[in-house]
């Protein structure tokens, strides 16, 4: 099986504000988007890259790939209004090619490691399907629609979710198909669909890092920043 980096870069950055897209703010002089694309690049157990990103700044990327001679990236793609249909447009590319694992990242975790990659990657070729996450310091609350407690769910059984998240290329086309027929269809994450729809199908924890942070608002560039000087 081929294992294929899927750089999920689709979105506009609402909660960062600003015009330009957040996964092309800089850190450490360099494209976020950037940073994560020359994690998979470097990786030897990755055969390609797809990278889906808004229709307007597909000739960014590809001026990216240019100047810095990226070699595994296959395709560019337009991505989808939400963060589930940037990852369909990159199982609809594969819909010919199917004999691959597909590695969801999303594009704006710019600090992901080798470490995890090759984890993901030995559980992925086995058929399995993977998700990164780490533990929570935090007490998460189960909230109800008037903002009080529900619930207090056993920390010990929590994880907060990171990326990639890694499915053979059947697992998660079948998950898709089938969410695509549920007219009430959201998801914030790919393991979400793997698991509502296709439940028998077990999800294997690999453990994230700390540093694997999600740029999502302005305060996080900070952190970024350091996590980078950190990483020289
Ligand atoms: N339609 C979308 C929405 C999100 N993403 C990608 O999914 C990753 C995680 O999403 P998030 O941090 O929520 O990014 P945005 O959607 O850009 O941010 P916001 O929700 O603040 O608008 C990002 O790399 C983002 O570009 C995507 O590929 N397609
Ligand atoms: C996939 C994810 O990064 C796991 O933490 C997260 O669910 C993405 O959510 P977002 O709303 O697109 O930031």
């Amino acid at each position: 099986m081929k294992n294929v980096a899927v750089l999920l870069a689709g979105g506009s950055g609402k909660r960062m504000g600003g015009n330009l897209p957040k996964q092309f703010l800089l850190i450490g002089e360099k494209p976020i988007i950037q940073h994560s694309m020359e994690a998979f690049e470097l990786h030897s157990q990755i055969e390609e890259i797809c990278v889906v990103i808004p229709t307007d700044y597909i000739a960014e990327i590809d001026a990216i790939v240019r100047k810095y001679s990226f070699k595994k990236i296959k395709h560019i793609l337009a991505g989808g209004k939400e963060r589930s249909d940037s990852s369909l447009a990159a199982i609809h590319a594969y819909a010919n090619d199917t004999d691959v694992n597909l590695i969801f990242h999303d594009a704006v975790r710019p600090f992901i490691s080798e470490k995890i990659i090759s984890d993901v990657i030995a559980e992925v070729q086995q058929g399995k399907s993977v998700a990164v996450a780490i533990p929570t310091t935090d007490t998460i609350l189960k909230v109800t629609a008037e903002n009080c407690i529900e619930s207090v769910p056993v920390r010990s059984s929590l994880r907060r979710a990171q990326t990639p998240q890694a499915f053979p290329y059947s697992v998660i086309k079948k998950a898709y198909d089938l969410a695509l027929k549920d007219i009430h269809f959201e998801a914030t994450d790919d393991c979400g669909v793997v698991l509502k729809y296709l439940p028998k199908e077990k999800i294997y924890i690999v453990e994230g890092d700390e540093s694997n942070i999600k740029i999502t608002f302005e305060g996080d560039l900070i952190r970024g920043e350091q996590i980078n000087k950190n990483s020289k």
